[in-house]
């Protein structure tokens, strides 16, 4: 019999609006909705393949509500996280800005240097009104050694792409391990 898929669970973080949810749905249901509900919190799961080792993985992904520079980053959102996709839209500069405060705040709540993360910029179809620049993301993605990539979650561009890069970014770090990395002391 086959060995169950390795489970890794990775939050998707972000300002309100951005897209987490669409993105999220497109990649597990395939569909798109223009209609905007603003997320309490969700859980899906869905099998993926590493791109290059070709194993399969079961990805545990959580949704989260929008944050802003108030929010208090809780248990859930780091308690047995393997990685984080932070996700702004290419139209908005200050949810770029927050992706900025949320990272922050993985890591002082972790107590970790650096933790998994893929930068998501979404809405990549809203041509004329972009405020992000491809460049500017990929040197911020640099400066915390991070991924990024860019997706539209209403045209399904970029969307699993996403999610794999998500896969390598934690496969990268636990080489197979299926703990996520514990450091200092993670408050309940
Ligand atoms: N043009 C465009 N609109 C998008 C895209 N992704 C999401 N939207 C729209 O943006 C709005 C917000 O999308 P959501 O997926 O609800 O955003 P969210 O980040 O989950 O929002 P919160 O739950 O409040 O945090 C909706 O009206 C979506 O239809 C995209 O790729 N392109």
């Amino acid at each position: 019999m086959a060995s169950p898929a390795k489970v890794r669970k990775v939050a998707v973080l972000g300002s309100r609006a951005v897209g987490k949810s669409s993105l999220t749905v497109q990649f597990v249901e395939n569909h798109f909705a223009e209609t905007y509900y603003p997320t309490i919190e969700n859980t899906f799961t869905k099998p993926i393949r590493h791109p290059t080792t070709h194993h399969e993985y079961m990805l545990e992904i959580y949704d989260t509500a929008g944050q802003d520079e108030y929010s208090i980053l809780n248990s859930k959102h780091a308690l047995g996280i393997h990685g984080y996709m932070l996700v702004y839209s290419v139209a908005s500069r200050a949810s770029l800005e927050m992706c900025a405060v949320v990272r922050d705040k993985i890591l002082n709540y972790t107590g970790m240097e650096w933790v998994p993360l893929v930068l998501v910029g979404n809405k990549l179809d809203l041509h004329q009104s972009r405020q992000v620049s491809t460049e500017e993301a990929q040197k911020l993605a640099k400066e915390w050694n991070c991924a990024a990539v860019e997706c539209s979650a209403k045209l399904n561009q970029g969307v699993a792409k996403a999610f794999e890069t998500m896969l390598m970014e934690i496969e990268k770090q636990t080489g197979g391990d299926s703990e996520p990395p514990k450091k200092g002391c993670v408050i309940q």
